[in-house]
């Protein structure tokens, strides 16, 4: 089998206040280290890596193609186009910085406005190794998830790679168990998720069927495929 090859790839968000340490979370998940020099991000970025999740025969791999959007407040109307067509997001607060959870509900909303209803939310509390600066509880994570209908909490660290795995697999085992339950139709495009080669479920009559996000990798590719958007809607 191809190392490339999978079953479904998965759109997935990163979204939350400016300098909660999205952009670390990704370079650590993505690339297994800590960056100490990452810049604010401006508008999107891109990366993506392949998970298996599940067991015994039912295993899937599942290629997660991750948008880590930008935090600050200027470019918060730039970001909230792209939590369109997501099939997960993983929302992130910093614990050592109260103001960024007391900002949670704003973003919530934002992300659920913009998304499809299908949508799977997962909490970060990131910076989890600076116990000593903690300034946002567990509990009040946890509250603050059962209150908005958010699937998971999990605290990470960029800076140690605490958690970090287990919260992006959380949220990629979620969507795969309600695709697997009939709750979330991998063929419909608009919900983020497209099959992969590996998938033995694709109908023969989709196998041509792209979601126009799929091959995206970098923001050339994107600007470059909204502009073919653009001009096909024009026809
Ligand atoms: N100690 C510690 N610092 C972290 C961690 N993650 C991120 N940081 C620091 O937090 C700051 C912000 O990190 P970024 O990843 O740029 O934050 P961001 O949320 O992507 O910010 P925007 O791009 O503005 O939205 C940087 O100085 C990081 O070094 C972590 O797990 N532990």
């Amino acid at each position: 089998m191809d190392k490339e090859s999978y079953d479904y790839l998965v759109k997935i968000v990163l979204a939350g206040p400016s300098g909660t340490g999205k952009s670390c979370l990704l370079e650590r998940f993505v690339k297994g280290r800590w960056n100490d020099e990452i810049q604010h991000t401006v508008g999107i970025d891109f990366a993506s890596r392949i998970v298996i999740v599940g067991m015994g025969n039912q295993q899937k791999r599942i290629k997660i193609q991750l948008w880590d959007t930008a935090g600050q407040e200027k470019f918060r109307s730039v970001a909230r186009n792209y939590y369109r067509g997501a099939a997960g997001a993983v929302l992130v607060y910093d614990i050592t910085n109260k103001d960024s959870f007391c900002e949670l509900s704003s973003w919530v909303s934002d992300i659920r406005a913009m998304a499809p209803s299908t949508l799977c939310v997962v909490l970060a509390g990131s910076k989890c190794d600076l116990q000593e600066q903690r300034e946002v509880s567990t509990e009040e994570a946890a509250e603050f998830c059962s209150a908005k209908q958010i699937a998971s909490a999990h605290e990470t660290s960029a800076y140690s790679g605490t958690q970090v795995d287990d919260c992006f697999l959380s949220v990629v085992s979620t969507i795969l168990t309600r695709i697997e339950l009939g709750e979330i139709d991998p063929q419909d495009q608009s919900l983020g998720i497209q099959y992969g080669d590996l998938s033995s479920s694709q109908p023969s009559h989709n196998t041509s069927v792209t979601n126009w996000w799929a091959s995206i990798t970098n923001w050339d590719d994107l600007v470059r495929l909204e502009r073919q958007t653009r001009s096909r809607c024009c026809l």
